[in-house]
């Protein structure tokens, strides 16, 4: 059944699907990999459709496969898709311009992240809505983390106390958000990268295990085992 969407509901939220998955190997785009016997896009739409307070859905698609990243979501919910681009900041420019200026809040979602549940979305839209420009999920590192030179040499090992890994959605408020990627040079591995180059500030809020990036092999079989105790 396809999912409604809330016409009162103050956030949009680009899906990213526009990446290769070389790490995963050789086959179709990632998003469009199977986990459980349906594409790690679905999955991850499904779960967005469900945050009450998601009004609209854009989702960056490879160039060659928009139409039929449409007619896959056609019946999972209402979204918009667009052609995404080389570079995952290139994806997010093309899924933004497709946000109408009074939607105030804007989350960036990478669809491998499928397993996010909707109440990461909204704790995160939440957390932007109360006033901060800028919000991520985070988790605290759990491996020793060493600094390493030439030769594999350890140069010495990192305070973890004071770092932490992220995960997304990121949620920013539009404008925050418009005029960072308006500004955006060189690409970055996130968006909140842009925003913090952008001298606003950014706030971490606490990310979900469940929240794992789909990045090498292992991590589909990590998330079919997640979802088979679920
Ligand atoms: N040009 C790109 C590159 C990445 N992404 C999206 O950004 C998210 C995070 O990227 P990552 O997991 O690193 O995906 P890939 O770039 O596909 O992975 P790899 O580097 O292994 O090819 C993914 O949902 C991916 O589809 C995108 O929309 N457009
Ligand atoms: C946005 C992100 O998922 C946050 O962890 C990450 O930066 C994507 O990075 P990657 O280099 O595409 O794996």
């Amino acid at each position: 059944m396809t999912a409604q969407l809330n016409p009162h509901g103050d956030v949009a939220v680009l899906v990213l699907a526009a990446g290769a998955g070389v790490r995963l190997g050789p086959g179709v785009p990632k998003a469009l990999r199977l986990l459980a016997g349906e594409p790690l896009l679905v999955h991850a739409i499904r779960r967005v459709a469900a945050a009450p307070s998601v009004r609209l859905i854009v989702v960056a698609a490879p160039v060659a496969d928009v139409p039929g990243v449409r007619a896959l979501l056609a019946p999972v919910a209402p979204v918009v898709v667009v052609a995404g681009g080389a570079e995952r900041q290139q994806s997010v420019a093309a899924a933004l311009a497709a946000v109408p200026e009074d939607v105030g809040i804007v989350l960036v979602h990478d669809s491998a992240r499928a397993l996010t549940p909707p109440e990461l979305v909204e704790s995160v839209a939440a957390a932007v809505r109360g006033g901060l420009p800028a919000v991520i999920p985070a988790l605290p590192v759990v491996d020793t983390v060493k600094e390493v030179g030439p030769q594999d040499r350890v140069l010495g090992t990192v305070d973890r106390s004071v770092l932490r890994a992220v995960q997304t959605p990121q949620g920013f408020r539009h404008d925050v958000l418009a005029a960072a990627h308006a500004t955006a040079g060189d690409p970055l591995t996130d968006d909140a990268g842009l925003v913090e180059k952008a001298g606003i500030a950014v706030t971490c809020v606490p990310g979900s295990e469940l929240a794992l990036k789909i990045t090498r092999p292992l991590d589909l079989v990590l998330a079919e085992a997640l979802l088979g105790v679920r």
